[in-house]
């Protein structure tokens, strides 16, 4: 700490602060994220391991990581200083005014660029959102800010239980579902909606009706003068099974959209073409031995590849002992409806109708079919009841944060790109989805949902365990 002078705290986040310094020694500014510790020892190895390996990931476009240390029971982590700051700042600073094609598409395709980065690491994000997506003076987009939330989702002794950010939290997640590289997929799809629209996708005033739109994948439609490739590429990372939700190697290398990111993107930072009926020479054209240091690294978690086919290339370490096959899991053929069972018994959600009406509106532009009152889908499992109670005794902080429950605060959700907050729940049975259907035709990607987290956090449990502790 002492060979830097800290110039100014750039801000507050939820584990600590972020610093700018400068070395006694150079000019050069760093940013300088301390990170509280937790106060029981056992999160602590973990803790540091996690945010130092996490931080290292070395990419044009994730924030370059310079050193970290600890001391009086503070985890620094140095890194580099984006000079423009972070997507969200930026997007307020339009006042209004959306941003230019070839600016999103130049932005984006440099974000997917860090994601296929980590991703081939086997290394999952867990908090993308625009507030964690720096930019340099030169307009180079950098991922910043995985260390930190991974070091903390570890640390057992630490007084807060970490999630996510609920507006860019995947329907699984809510549904207590494994994180996998889907979940990444579809937080990255919130901030390229933001980008196009500088609304999120998913606002609401309460928690019932955010996870409800999250849920539902329910959105407002993007402005009809972009591209509709990017209408078509929204629409399948806000699907809500995440097995239909493209991966990042597909988004780069195949999918519609990629035709319009390769104009962004050199031809060495492309993907390889592949054939779609390869995903095992897919998983080998990963650095195998990295993202087996990876899992080593993170703790002894391991992560678990998840698809419907054998996976001979990347084995759990623990499993390598004995040489079995790591067997991938099925996502279900439906998306989960734990959650949607719970909300339909919720106030806000009165009786289903199930008339489909259909209709042209012309402000849509030609072949729009707006889908009304679509039929509700029939849950068949038990009402969960747990998850809606657990929330309504659970005040949240702001819902843009990284979530953190603190059971005594009481705070308001609160969306920062809404201009202001009007009561937009979605009445009951009605879809604000406008779609192409003969343009956005629906596709599965269930071939490329290749891993999820092992170390399952099961966070309505620790809700439960915090509230009956209060
Ligand atoms: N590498 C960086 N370069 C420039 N600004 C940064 C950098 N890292 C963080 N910041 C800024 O520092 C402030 C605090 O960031 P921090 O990551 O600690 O929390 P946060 O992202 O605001 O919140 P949360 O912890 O909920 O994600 C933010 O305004 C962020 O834009």
């Amino acid at each position: 700490m002492d060979q830097y002078t800290v110039l100014k705290v750039i801000g507050e986040g939820s584990f600590g602060r972020a610093l700018l310094v400068q070395p006694k020694r150079d000019k050069v500014k760093w940013v300088m994220k301390e990170i509280r510790l937790p106060k029981a020892e056992g999160g602590i190895d973990s803790a540091r391991r996690e945010a130092v390996l996490l931080s290292r990931m070395k990419h044009p476009n994730i924030v370059a990581f310079r050193e970290s240390f600890e001391d009086d029971g503070h985890l620094y982590i140095v890194m580099e200083f984006c000079s423009e700051g972070d997507l969200l700042q930026r997007m307020k600073q339009q006042n209004g005014s959306l941003f230019r094609d070839d600016v999103i598409l130049r932005w984006f395709s440099q974000m997917c660029l860090g994601t296929k980065h980590i991703h081939e690491k086997r290394v999952l994000h867990r908090d993308l959102k625009s507030k964690n997506i720096f930019l340099t003076d030169h307009g180079t987009i950098k991922l910043g800010d995985f260390g930190s939330a991974c070091a903390l989702n570890s640390a057992k002794g630490y007084a807060q239980t970490y999630v996510g950010t609920p507006y860019y939290v995947s329907p699984e997640i809510w549904d207590n579902q494994p994180y996998n590289n889907k979940s990444d997929i579809w937080s990255l799809g919130c901030v390229l909606y933001e980008l196009c629209t500088l609304r999120h996708p998913f606002e609401a005033r309460s928690w019932k009706s955010l996870i409800l739109k999250v849920c539902r994948g329910t959105y407002t439609p993007l402005p009809s003068h972009l591209p509709y490739e990017l209408h078509y590429l929204i629409k399948h990372m806000f699907k809500t099974n995440p097995r239909d939700r493209p991966s990042i190697h597909t988004i780069l290398s195949s999918h519609r959209v990629s035709r319009l990111l390769h104009k962004h993107i050199s031809e060495e930072e492309l993907p390889k073409k592949e054939s779609k009926e390869l995903p095992e020479k897919r998983v080998n054209q990963w650095k195998k031995e990295e993202g087996e240091k990876v899992a080593m690294f993170l703790g002894q978690k391991s992560l678990l590849n998840t698809s419907t086919v054998k996976d001979t290339s990347f084995r759990n370490p623990s499993e390598n002992q004995g040489g079995n096959v790591a067997t991938r899991k099925r996502w279900p053929k439906e998306p989960s409806n734990t959650v949607l069972q719970v909300l339909r018994n919720a106030d806000i959600i009165s009786s289903g109708d199930t008339a489909t009406t259909q209709g042209s509106d012309s402000t849509k532009g030609e072949g729009f079919i707006e889908m009304q009152k679509r039929e509700r889908r029939q849950w068949d499992k038990d009402p969960p009841e747990r998850l809606l109670s657990l929330l309504e005794k659970a005040p949240l902080s702001t819902a843009f944060n990284t979530y953190t429950i603190h059971v005594n605060s009481a705070e308001a959700l609160f969306c920062p790109l809404a201009v202001e907050q009007n009561d937009d729940d979605v009445p009951d049975g009605v879809e604000e989805v406008h779609i192409d259907q003969n343009r956005l035709e629906p596709r599965s990607d269930d071939e490329d949902t290749d891993f999820e987290e092992d170390c399952h956090f099961d966070w309505q449990d620790e809700l439960e365990k915090m509230l009956k502790e209060h």
